[in-house]
């Protein structure tokens, strides 16, 4: 059996969450671009393109050269040609002439400034300027948005559609990102029944499996679910071990903290490894994590609160740091829209509600409904508010930082 560290602060947990992911970062994978959306990027996407890749128009309108214009802002010009998208013709433009052009269109040579089609009015192959535009106007640039050899993407970024986009949008077809985590989830005890069943005297409805795999889904992941273990030690065992040699990651709710049936710290203790059990946070706090076999093990406390705290702090970083995401989430702050007193050591994610008022600052609705049984308070907010360690007092209108679900 090993030693483990136990009643950790959770900025402890969190070390020790991302240095063992650190050193169990899973291999990267080729994946075409459609397949790669919401993946960690492996690699550093460097251009060998220019972005716009030559000087193109950015209206649909006239090419001409500026000098042209008089100064009275009614100029006629010979229209000598069109130039649409798709195509580059190499025009050109002399001295008193404009060629037809369209959005994105390549710029025939010697013009310099697009008028817009609004601005003018054409009468056989001339065109009169009745608006005269700023020098350049309406052209973009070759180059002026990315050069060639700038790295416009970085290993350890997720790939949102936007840098999907930019990968694009200078040719790439396929990238390398990391492998997603396997996820088997299990949920555990002998009174839960599956929802659509009788409910004898004594059980509950297995609400955690939907909420764990919601939450896990909603990461990017396609976790799998296995069947309800029993409280039944040997049975336990032997699911757990199937579980932990195929999965890369092995997610528990229940059976984690000090009743007769509590057998998971045990069994990981004396058949696996614990990297550290009981984190000074609420709810949560007899969270459990380790090592079974080839896989990760979380074991996340029965209460569906718990599962939600646990998994949205703890275990999305574990699925962050094996994936190699190298940029930090965005942290949100709001401040409290009623008072609450906190009347325990633990650091708190208390639920509450989001709301931005007209002011444009962020206001946040504790709800009263704190015990890790209440689901319904969790469904009627959106947010953790996050409250340190200590007993405080906390006024309307103090900054705490939130985490919105
Ligand atoms: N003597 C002690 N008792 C408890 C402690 C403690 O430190 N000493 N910790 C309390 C805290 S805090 C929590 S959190 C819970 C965690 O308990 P377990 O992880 O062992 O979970 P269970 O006992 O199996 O279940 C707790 C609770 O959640 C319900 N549950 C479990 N699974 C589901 C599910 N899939 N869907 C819906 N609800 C579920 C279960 O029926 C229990 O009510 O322990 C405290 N006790
Ligand atoms: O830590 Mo337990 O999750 O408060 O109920």
């Amino acid at each position: 059996m090993n030693e483990f560290p136990t009643r950790i602060a959770f900025e402890q947990a969190r070390s020790i969450v991302e240095s063992v992911a650190a050193g169990r970062q899973l291999p990267s994978e080729g994946l075409a671009l459609p397949r790669a959306h919401g993946r960690v990027l492996a690699q550093d996407a460097i251009t060998a393109i220019p972005l716009p890749p030559f000087d193109n128009s950015a209206m649909d309108g006239y090419a001409l050269r500026h000098a042209d214009l008089g100064s009275d802002g009614d100029t006629a010009l010979r229209l000598v040609g069109e130039q649409f998208a798709g195509l580059s013709l190499d025009l050109r433009i002399g001295p008193g002439q404009c060629s037809r052009i369209t959005t994105g269109a390549p710029m025939p040579q010697g013009a310099d400034t697009v008028v817009m089609k609004e601005n003018t009015r054409i009468d056989g192959d001339t065109v009169r300027v009745l608006i005269a535009p700023k020098p350049g106007a309406h052209v973009r640039r070759a180059g002026e948005d990315t050069k060639i050899g700038d790295r416009v993407l970085q290993a350890g970024q997720p790939l949102t559609p936007s840098r999907i986009a930019l990968a694009a949008s200078i040719g790439m077809a396929a990238l390398e990102v990391a492998q997603r985590p396997t996820v088997a989830v299990f949920t555990t005890g002998d009174e839960l029944v599956e929802p659509g069943l009788p409910l004898r005297p004594g059980q509950i409805y297995n609400s955690n499996r939907e909420l764990l795999m919601g939450l896990l889904r909603a990461d990017g992941l396609e976790p799998t679910a296995w069947p309800t273990l029993p409280d039944d030690p040997a049975r336990i065992e032997s699911m757990l071990r199937d579980a932990a040699q195929a999965f890369d990651i092995v997610i528990t709710c229940g059976a984690v903290s000090a009743g007769e049936k509590d057998f998971i710290p045990t069994l990981l203790q004396s058949q696996g490894r614990v990297h550290f059990w009981k984190v000074r946070m609420r709810p949560g706090m007899p969270l459990l994590f380790g090592e079974l076999e080839r896989a990760l093990f979380l074991g996340l406390p029965g209460n569906p609160v718990s599962v939600l705290a646990t998994y949205l702090t703890l275990g999305r970083m574990l699925v962050d740091g094996l994936q190699g995401r190298g940029e930090p989430r965005p942290r949100f702050f709001a401040r409290l829209s009623a008072p609450w007193h906190k009347a325990h050591e633990r650091l708190e994610f208390l639920r509450g509600r989001l709301q931005s008022a007209s002011d444009g600052i962020l206001h946040v609705q504790p709800n009263p409904a704190d015990g890790s049984h209440r689901m319904r308070a969790a469904a009627d907010s959106d947010a953790l508010i996050v409250l340190p360690e200590r007993v405080a007092d906390y006024a309307v209108g103090g900054v705490v930082e939130v985490l919105p679900y």
